[in-house]
């Protein structure tokens, strides 16, 4: 029996190959990017879902695809597990994100400026109706992820009808873009200089997950903080500042 792990690759269904490989089990990486702009936080797994950027549609598409999937064919097990926005690395420091080019995500963004790679944060949008006017996310620390993960695998191999479910990857908590840049100064030491911009097309006010679903069924609760996140960010930026490649 094969599961598949997939991230934001199309996945085509093609019913020969299923058969195949036997391949009946999933867990699609989805994000949190279907909720669109929620009329209420926090995000809860039944609320209706909406793209506003393209990358959300694709989300979008595929999570139907693998509904409607499911609705044909009752052999399929499928979780689609929403990431909220990952962040951070592995504790050793040898393992983190190394974007391509200038980074678009908030965090290795501001990772950039710290090492100086880059002279100033952008942060877009000062005006939203949130504490500081900056836009709230749930970031989470990708070991909670991977963590995530594992409970999920755990439940789609003992949950005979578990048909195409949906789960959230979060923290329950929203921090601000305001907030993210000042626990990342003090965890860093380093002054990020940033420039307030309109906000950025696309872009939701305030998202936030509701963790209920994911603790009571998959037994899952992310255990670190922003602290922690920036942390092992900030240890993985200083000693691999150039990201996986030599200084240019
Ligand atoms: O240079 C930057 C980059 C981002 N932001 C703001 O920071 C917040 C977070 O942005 P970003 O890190 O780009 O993530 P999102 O746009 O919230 O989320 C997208 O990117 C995440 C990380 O890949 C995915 O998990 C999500 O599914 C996807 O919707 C937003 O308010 C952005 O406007 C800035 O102010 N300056």
């Amino acid at each position: 029996m094969i599961t598949g792990l997939i991230n934001a690759n199309p996945v085509v269904y093609e019913k020969k190959r299923s058969v195949d490989f036997e391949l009946h089990q999933l867990v699609f990486s989805s994000s949190e990017t279907v909720y669109g702009q929620p009329e209420k936080i926090p995000c809860i797994e039944d609320f209706q879902l909406m793209a506003m950027n393209p990358y959300g549609r694709t989300k979008l598409f595929l999570e139907e695809i693998a509904r409607d999937i499911e609705r044909v064919d009752s052999e399929w097990r499928m979780i689609l597990l929403r990431y909220f926005n990952p962040v951070g690395a592995h504790e050793s420091g040898k393992l983190g994100e190394d974007p391509k080019g200038i980074p678009n995500n908030l965090m290795p963004y501001i990772q950039q400026v710290a090492v100086g790679r880059l002279p100033e944060l952008n942060v877009y949008g000062h005006d939203y109706p949130t504490a500081d006017g900056s836009a709230v996310r749930d970031y989470i620390h990708v070991m909670d992820l991977a963590d995530g993960h594992i409970a999920a695998l755990r439940k789609l191999f003992t949950t005979e009808n578990i048909g195409c479910t949906a789960y959230n990857l979060g923290t329950g908590r929203g921090t601000s873009v305001l907030e993210m840049v000042a626990t990342f100064e003090k965890a860093s030491g380093k002054k990020i200089p940033i420039k307030l911009c309109p906000r950025r097309a696309g872009d939701a006010t305030a998202v936030y997950a509701s963790t209920e679903k994911a603790e009571k069924e998959l037994g899952w609760k992310a255990k670190y903080g922003i602290e922690e996140m920036c942390r092992d960010q900030w240890k993985w930026a200083s000693q691999n500042p150039w990201g996986y490649q030599s200084q240019p």
